[in-house]
């Protein structure tokens, strides 16, 4: 039976007990990677040598020196830097990029003495909902290895799901950790824009942009944002606001909560199957005592559009340092200057990567500036106001994830509109801003259905309270998948 599907705390309980070390978890790890990872395909790297090693010394650390996640196995997205770890963003470009330094987020899982085991697989930077974008490989969902496991963090939560790995960093930009976490049926918080630092991250839309974690249990999300969040002098849109203890906040009840449930999240474009677990979970709150209204998010139809205007713009700006010569794939034989940099990025970079680069030097240029970008730029404002005017009269919104469940591998991807308009419900929460959750809440025909809980800027603690006080009332995150697992 293996250890990577306990909670921190059980963990934690085995370790003081010396029922475990922390190198017999790490071999669990890599043990259950070398047995699921075949099929689940959620690593681009793994990293046995260095976890081994790291595991053997933190065995050495006296028990009074250790936190709550320490000696714990993480595996981490492989956009986010990692010193003397190839880092490839799943992109031909980066193949072969070494990091000469950790991100802020590397750094701090280490301190907290958690033990990195690989680098997960994603959508090339990060540009995708469903890791077929990868340009190594698609990952499979591991309740059904026939359907995706969401984007672009799909290899993060993939591999919480398949039990590999008990903690996963994921990033979200228009919904990568929320959508992932939503399909495999685990838990996937997307913090409040600057409560993590960005130092490190390889930058796709540095205004949406946010790292978060990705894990079985909500107590144990809280655990690891404590560990992740707080303000860097290495990044300045990080914010200086004391960090609250995530985990203290779970306490206490729900009683009297004033829920706003938009009217646009639970109409046309959503499944039934997904409306009907929204609509049950909204029973199991007011059963806790929370109450809930049906509002409206008027501008939410431009949220798409929007979204995709400005990651596109933003995009085309950060991808332009991979030219070939400071970074990354430079071209075989290139006699001049010109040659390099054609060659490198029509040959470094996927389909999906070269579109949007050329959307958004669309949409930034001379002519078109006016009309697409500083347009969508005043339509983000309206949105974020949108959520605003929500937040003085509620304390939480609340809707799906994902307007489905997983899509069939080589299915709906083959329609990349179809994608964009589908993250309709997690990219408005990005150009706000705002913190929001996605909890397990049902499972229609073998496959996970996701709770969204969003909230206003910096309440993570109260997401956190509601989530967990949600799946306390439920056993949606005690269900595991039995595909990937073999026979076991
Ligand atoms: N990166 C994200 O957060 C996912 C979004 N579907 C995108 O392709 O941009």
């Amino acid at each position: 039976m293996t250890l990577m599907k306990k909670s921190a705390a059980e963990l934690q309980q085995l370790l003081h007990n010396r029922e475990v070390s922390v190198k017999e978890l790490t071999e669990d790890s890599l043990q259950q990677i070398a047995k699921l990872d075949g099929k689940v395909q959620a690593f681009l790297a793994v990293t046995e040598k260095e976890a081994l090693s790291q595991a053997e010394s933190l065995d050495n650390e006296p028990m009074e020196n250790r936190g709550p996640l320490f000696g714990l196995p993480i595996g981490i997205k492989d956009n986010i830097i990692t010193k003397g770890i190839t880092t490839t963003c799943a992109s031909k470009m980066l193949e072969n990029f070494v990091p000469v330094y950790d991100a802020t987020v590397t750094n701090k899982v280490k301190q907290a003495g958690m033990v990195s085991v690989g680098k997960l697989n994603m959508d090339e930077f990060a540009m995708g909902s469903t890791t077929e974008r990868s340009a190594f490989k698609t990952t499979h969902n591991p309740w059904n290895l026939d359907r995706v496991p969401g984007g672009s963090s799909g290899g993060s939560a993939a591999a919480v799901a398949a039990g590999e790995v008990p903690f996963a960093l994921g990033t979200d930009t228009g919904g990568s950790v929320r959508q992932p976490a939503a399909f495999c049926g685990v838990v996937g918080m997307k913090p409040t824009y600057g409560r993590v630092s960005r130092y490190g991250l390889v930058a796709f839309a540095s205004s949406l942009d946010q790292i978060g974690p990705i894990t079985r249990t909500v107590e144990d999300n809280a655990l690891l944002l404590n560990a992740i969040a707080g303000v860097d002098q290495w990044d300045s849109s990080s914010s200086p606001k004391q960090v609250p203890d995530f985990r203290a906040a779970l306490t206490g009840d729900i009683k009297g909560l004033r829920i706003a449930v938009p009217k646009e999240y639970l109409g046309e474009g959503i499944a039934d199957d997904v409306k009907e677990s929204v609509l049950e979970a909204l029973k199991v709150l007011e059963s806790l005592g929370a109450t809930w209204e049906e509002v409206t998010l008027p501008h939410s139809k431009y949220a798409s559009p929007v979204y995709y205007t400005i990651a596109t713009s933003e995009a085309s700006s950060n991808l332009a340092r991979f030219d070939g010569i400071r970074y990354g794939y430079h071209p075989e034989g290139a006699k001049n200057l010109e040659e390099i940099y054609l060659r490198s990025r029509s040959e470094g970079f996927g389909t999906e990567v070269k579109k949007r680069i050329l959307y958004g030097t669309y949409a930034l240029s001379a002519d078109h500036h006016e009309d697409l970008y500083v347009k969508a730029m005043k339509v983000r404002t309206l949105i974020a106001q949108d959520f605003a005017n929500l937040f003085e009269k509620y304390d939480v919104v609340i809707g799906p994830t994902s307007a489905t469940t997983a899509y069939e591998i080589g299915g709906v991807a083959q329609n990349q509109l179809t994608l964009y308009a589908n993250d309709v419900l997690t990219v408005s929460v990005n150009l706000a801003g705002v913190p929001a959750i996605s909890v397990p809440c049902g499972i229609s025909n073998g496959l996970p259905v996701g709770l969204q809980i969003i909230g206003n800027h910096f309440d993570e603690p109260l997401v956190y309270k509601v989530a967990h006080a949600y799946e306390q009332a439920t056993d949606f995150h005690k269900q595991s998948p039995s595909q990937g697992e073999g026979n076991e």
